[in-house]
């Protein structure tokens, strides 16, 4: 009935900022989020969160716990038969400059000044909890604006 498809998504959360990237093509397009992708076939989730989050020149020199994964959300949407799996990471100690790709414009906010107004409708709902627990997340959707369920509890494990 469903298939899984693996994403990643990557949040810098430090005091008083999170970093963002406005999507500038393709699925959520328009959109500030975290950083992320498809999970290739032969490499780990936290590989791929690392190769999608990291400039290539900067993987080599970053510890492997620099990430920790903090979240899983689930997103159905009506009519289709792909599960987005998404897998949240936070790699809080990120030091760098971010670049603006061909995919993503970065761009730091105030922690009191996310602008979900221009976010997946999702995000303010689980925002808060990553800031202090982990959580598992289902959403279902209907169209790209719409959720018409939802679960989300708080664990203590993923
Ligand atoms: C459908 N709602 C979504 C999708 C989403 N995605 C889906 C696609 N990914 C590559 C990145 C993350 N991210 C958020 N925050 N909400």
């Amino acid at each position: 009935m469903f298939t899984n498809k693996l994403l990643t998504l990557v949040l810098v959360v430090q005091p008083g900022r999170v970093l963002l990237g406005m999507k500038k093509r393709w699925f959520g397009a328009g959109k500030w989020n975290g950083f992320g992708g498809k999970v290739q076939p032969g490499e780990t989730i936290e590989e791929a969160a690392r190769r999608l989050f990291l400039p290539e020149n900067c993987r080599r020199k970053v510890a492997s716990q620099w990430m920790h994964k903090i979240g899983n959300i689930t997103f159905e949407f009506i009519g289709e038969t792909e599960l987005l799996d998404t897998h949240v990471f936070r790699a809080d100690n990120y030091n760098g400059e971010p670049t603006e790709s061909d995919e993503m414009r970065p761009q730091w906010f105030d922690s009191d000044k996310i602008p979900f107004g221009q976010m997946w409708v999702d995000d303010i709902l689980w925002f808060p909890l990553m800031l202090q627990k982990k959580f598992f997340g289902y959403f279902k959707f209907q169209g790209h604006d719409l959720i018409i369920d939802h679960k989300l509890e708080e664990v203590e494990k993923l």
